[in-house]
């Protein structure tokens, strides 16, 4: 595997969930693979879990990692081309990404929307470059648009926790006070229609994801409705995606607090999980009692970000 950002470059998604099952029994059995490689971190943007699993999972898997914090002691980066570089960038990504790619084995990027130029985001035009110029195997630790670790740690825990053989499975947006990018929701609902699930996004109008990430999956606008019978309720904000109206990109729509998960909505749902990326703001996207009630997954679903990681850094380690 050359590069991870779909999830078709998994390829055969159950294979890929019996392997992270057989990670997750014997996370360090691979040590030898990663032997005298070197996997470099590339942070753009803040990490808590991202940073602490992927670091975890390359040890496993025998590696020695490098982490750079972009914005705390390197150079101020140029992105764009044909500028004259007079302001406060000192270093230009183009000579940045090569140096960067002299150093290790594999890349890690995490490089978040700006949520200014809807265009500019959705191209990917930061991490297109690392595949491009850093001649090592890249993956994505959340770009502009996909958070595929997410994404694929989020399905290993459905998987572990489902009670049926094919869950019914909420993507629920809610308020939050910040406008956040649509890298968590469009890599999710891209899995979930992978996925062998009954899979509903509900939010409120103008929200639409992408149509390249929702596919055919039934929208609901009405959350009560959707969040009948669910056995997962996956809640994410996400500021506007621009489909219908691309001039509103990245603006915050509505701050309805009534799509907050609490216990009344958790009602609804078929005894349902709750579930999270986190970092998760109590009393705007969740409750305390729903977080900490025991159907509560955000732990588990923050732990299997080290398997995630680990099944694919071990696929881009066997690539080498
Ligand atoms: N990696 C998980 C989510 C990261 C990011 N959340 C945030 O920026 C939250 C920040 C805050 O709550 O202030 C997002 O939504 O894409
Ligand atoms: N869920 C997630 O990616 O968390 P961090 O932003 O803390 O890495």
């Amino acid at each position: 595997m050359k590069t991870f950002f779909n999830v078709e470059d998994l390829g055969d998604l159950k294979a890929a969930l019996a392997e992270a099952q057989e990670v997750k029994a014997n996370r360090f059995g691979y040590q030898e693979l990663g032997k005298n490689k070197t996997l470099l971190m590339i942070f753009f943007n803040n990490s808590l879990r991202t940073r602490l699993s992927t670091q975890k999972a390359a040890m496993n898997l025998g590696m020695n990692v490098i982490v750079l914090d972009v914005n705390a002691g390197a150079w101020k980066l140029e992105t764009e081309r044909g500028v004259i570089m007079d302001g406060d960038k000192s270093e230009h990504l183009l000579e940045a990404i090569p140096v960067m790619g002299s150093f290790c084995d594999l890349i890690g990027v995490r490089s978040f929307a700006g949520l200014k130029d809807r265009d500019y985001d959705y191209a990917e035009t930061i991490v297109n470059q690392f595949v491009k110029y850093s001649g090592r195997p890249v993956f994505a630790m959340e770009t502009a648009t996909v958070h595929p670790l997410q994404a694929f740690a989020d399905l290993i825990t459905i998987e572990e926790h489902k009670k049926v053989a094919r869950p019914k499975v909420v993507l629920t947006w809610a308020p939050h006070c910040r406008a956040l990018p649509q890298a968590v929701p469009n890599s999710f609902a891209q899995w979930m229609n992978a996925a062998d699930v009954d899979f509903v996004v509900t939010h409120p109008e103008g929200y639409e994801l992408d149509p390249k990430f929702v596919g055919n999956a039934k929208v609901e606008y009405n959350q009560k409705k959707a969040l009948e019978g669910a056995d997962f309720v996956y809640a994410k904000n996400w500021s506007c995606p621009g489909v219908k109206d691309p001039a509103q990109y990245g603006e915050i729509l509505s701050k309805d607090m009534s799509w907050t998960i609490d216990e009344e909505h958790m009602s609804w749902t078929n005894d349902g999980c709750f579930m999270h990326c986190l970092p998760v703001r109590r009393g705007l996207i969740v409750t305390d009692d729903v977080i900490e009630s025991k159907n509560s997954l955000v732990i588990p679903e923050a732990a299997n970000r080290e398997i995630s990681a680990e099944v694919v850094i071990k696929r881009m380690l066997e690539s080498l």
